[in-house]
């Protein structure tokens, strides 16, 4: 096995310190509190923003929400009246909502307001659009990590944003985990079908594995603890190894033994390269398909 090679990073190296000028915003409006909208919610206030400062909108919001906010002094869909265009809007609803919510959004998102987008595929341009009333606009791609602050997030600014604004954002994420900002926007939809869907094919994974270990005979039961302590061990290994995720593949695989029997099947024409490839290369077209 190749040793000390120190091509991968821990998690906690690609973790962007933000810059240290940047602050938490005075005031946060967060639409949309759900999965993700919660998640990060819950990074801001671990984070140490004042939950005074933040209000929610959601229709709905969850028993959780609903306790929080009520535990935090957090405002939660006060009259509309109430709400002043706060210093960040950040947009977590899902994206086929933008063009029915944007018309009651565009008052809050004034000259000044940095609006930070999470929705997949909606491009800078269409936010851009629909919110006239500030320049500055950020789009990010979270993904479900972020609700253990182990995430990572692409995320793209539109020109009129101000580098204090793109501080604030960084500082806002990094509640999520990592942060990796782009300078070219097309590339976030292929983001979205790397990082952000990516946690749902590694879940998957887990289900495969289990399903796969019942057809060999286990009990479901112990064949789904097996999978899930598998992936979840060999994913905190990747964390803590300085080795490649190709150098601990082959610290498992012995020569003629078990491993490479099953990575010949995995690594065939119908492997898992090509079908992963079609399978981002699915998640990037549907982000495009969700833009307009
Ligand atoms: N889930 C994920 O892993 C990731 C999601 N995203 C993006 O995050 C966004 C949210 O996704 P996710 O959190 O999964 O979805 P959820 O459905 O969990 O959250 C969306 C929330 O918005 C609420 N909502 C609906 N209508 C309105 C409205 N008019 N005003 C305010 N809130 C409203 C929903 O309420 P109700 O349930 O009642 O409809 C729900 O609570 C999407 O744009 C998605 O692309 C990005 C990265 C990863
Ligand atoms: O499935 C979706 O569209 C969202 C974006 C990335 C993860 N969930």
């Amino acid at each position: 096995m190749t040793t000390g090679v120190q091509t991968v990073q821990r998690f906690s190296d690609i973790l962007e310190s933000p810059p240290p000028d940047a602050a938490l915003p005075l005031s946060l409006v967060l639409v949309g509190a759900g999965k993700m909208g919660g998640a990060l919610l819950d990074g801001w206030l671990k984070s140490g923003l004042d939950p005074v400062r933040v209000t929610i909108i959601d229709p709905h919001p969850s028993a959780d929400i609903v306790r929080i906010a009520a535990e935090r002094g957090i405002g939660l869909n006060p009259a509309s009246g109430d709400i002043g265009a706060p210093e960040v809007l950040v947009l977590a609803v899902k994206p086929q909502f933008l063009d029915e919510i944007a018309p009651d959004l565009a008052r809050l998102a004034a000259p000044g307001t940095l609006v930070l987008s999470i929705l997949a595929g909606k491009t800078l341009d269409n936010l851009s659009q629909r919110l006239p009333g500030t320049r500055a606009i950020v789009r990010a791609m979270p993904n479900l990590p972020a609700s253990i602050g182990r995430g990572i997030t692409g995320v793209v600014a539109a020109s009129g944003t101000s580098e204090a604004q793109r501080a604030t954002a960084t500082v806002l994420l990094s509640g999520a985990g990592a942060v990796e900002w782009l300078d070219d926007e097309s590339l976030i939809d292929a983001l979205t079908g790397v990082s952000g869907s990516g946690p749902a094919y590694v879940f998957y994974l887990v289900e495969a594995l289990a399903e796969a270990g019942v057809a060999a005979g286990l009990p479901a039961a112990l064949s789904q603890r097996l999978a899930r302590a598998t992936v979840t061990g060999a994913g905190a290994l990747l964390d803590q190894s300085p080795l490649s995720a190709a150098e601990l593949r082959e610290a498992v695989t012995s020569k003629g033994g078990t491993t490479a029997a099953a990575l010949a099947v995995l690594s065939g024409e119908n492997g898992i390269g090509p079908i992963v490839t079609q399978a981002v290369a699915a998640a990037r077209r549907r982000a495009g398909e969700l833009s307009g």
